[in-house]
């Protein structure tokens, strides 16, 4: 186990600095007590001071953006990969020999089966024989294999909201696996910082629209995530809404109940339970409808549970920052628990309110 303390921190290279998820990488890691920041990648910025690009980051680093470079990578102790998808994928091996960890952002390791990988991101994947070392990067499921690991695939924006929502109702079998409907709203930074036409002020603001009604890429993720919580299939309709605001989720989760499940009170009770030694989830009380203002900034998801008129449904309210808890917040904590350090260190923020 690498030696981590003041004196010998840990040292640590991202890949992708400049995008949405980068900066924020940078934004807690410049502030994390036992990490030194190693080597900060962009193509297209290659030279340019971080915090020239970045004025939030005056004072807090010196270093220059670099073209991507194996063996720098490599002199590092864990790499973040903060790129779209199908780049991790191809340095990854190359790191793992070297003896360096990888946190990925993106999607290239979520998925354990490469044929399903293939038909949701349209491409084969460079390299099949490492799935089944990445680990799902969702602490408050897989928290022990999460210590330890080589790779972590850290779990998507979307899937993390509601994988937070329905874990409890699915690890005590309260509702039926096949009927499960996610409604979820993201904010535009979701989209990353690229410039899309849909992404322009004058056409994302004032307006709200769905997207990927008929089938969005999270859905294997979702759907092979809640498969393990439950021990069994799940199906998920799920659609994904554009808001016009730059950070955040919001999930409304509904889920028909069974002939087990108890009242109201019973399962606000083992939401309670369930979340109460997590340092990031926070189970509102009843009748809260939390918003995406309240995690703002912060690495928390916030739930709230619902049975609307005392009915079938049981409705499930969940919002993160996509780009804290949703991302870079939960890189962070997956780093920490690979390297036995305080899980949350670096990450432990209050929400930015107003
Ligand atoms: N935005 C969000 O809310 C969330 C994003 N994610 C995932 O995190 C990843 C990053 O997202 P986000 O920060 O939004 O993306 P951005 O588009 O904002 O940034 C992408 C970054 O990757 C770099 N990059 C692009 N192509 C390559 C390449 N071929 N080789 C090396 N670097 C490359 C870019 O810099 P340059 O081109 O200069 O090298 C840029 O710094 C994605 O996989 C995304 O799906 C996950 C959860 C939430
Ligand atoms: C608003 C918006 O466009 N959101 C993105 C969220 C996806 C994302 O961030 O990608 P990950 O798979 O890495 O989590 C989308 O729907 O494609």
């Amino acid at each position: 186990m690498t030696q981590v303390d003041a004196a010998n921190p840990l040292k640590v290279g991202i890949v992708g600095g400049t995008g949405y998820t980068g900066v924020e990488l940078l934004r807690l890691l410049v502030r994390h007590p036992l990490v030194r920041l190693e080597t900060i990648t962009s193509r297209s910025e290659q030279g340019l001071k971080v915090s020239d690009l970045y004025p939030t980051l005056r004072g807090y680093t010196d270093l220059k953006f670099e073209e991507p470079d194996v063996a720098a990578l490599a002199a590092c102790d864990v790499v973040f990969f903060a790129t779209p998808h199908n780049v991790a994928m191809r340095l990854v091996p190359e790191l793992l020999a070297a003896g360096t960890r990888v946190v990925d952002l993106s999607a290239d390791f979520r998925l354990r089966d490469a044929g399903v990988w293939s038909q949701w991101y349209g491409e084969p994947h460079a390299c099949p024989e490492l799935l089944d070392q990445a680990v799902y990067g969702l602490p408050e499921v897989n928290r022990e294999r999460i210590r330890g690991a080589r790779l972590v695939a850290c779990a998507g924006c979307y899937p993390t909201s509601i994988q937070l929502g329905y874990l409890p109702l699915l690890e005590r079998g309260w509702v039926r696996p096949e009927q499960l409907i996610a409604s979820a709203a993201s904010g535009a930074s979701g989209a990353g910082r690229g410039a899309k036409v849909p992404m322009l002020l004058a056409e994302a603001s004032e307006s709200f629209k769905a997207y990927g009604a008929g089938g969005h890429r999270h859905l294997p993720e979702i759907e092979q995530g809640l498969g393990d919580i439950a021990g069994g299939p799940v199906s998920v309709t799920f659609v994904p809404h554009l808001v016009p605001m730059v950070r955040g989720i919001h999930a409304s989760l509904y889920a028909t109940v069974n002939g087990d499940t108890p009242a109201l009170d019973q399962v606000q009770a083992a939401f309670e339970a369930r979340y109460a030694d997590e340092p990031f989830v926070d189970v509102m009380p009843q009748g809260s409808h939390p918003e995406t203002r309240f995690v703002k900034g912060s690495n928390h998801c916030r739930l709230a549970i619902h049975r609307p008129g005392g009915g079938d449904v049981l409705v499930v309210l969940s919002v993160i920052d996509n780009l804290v808890k949703g991302a870079s917040g939960q890189a962070i904590q997956c780093m920490n628990l690979m390297f036995g350090l305080e899980e949350t260190a670096g990450i432990d923020l209050p929400a930015l309110l107003p």
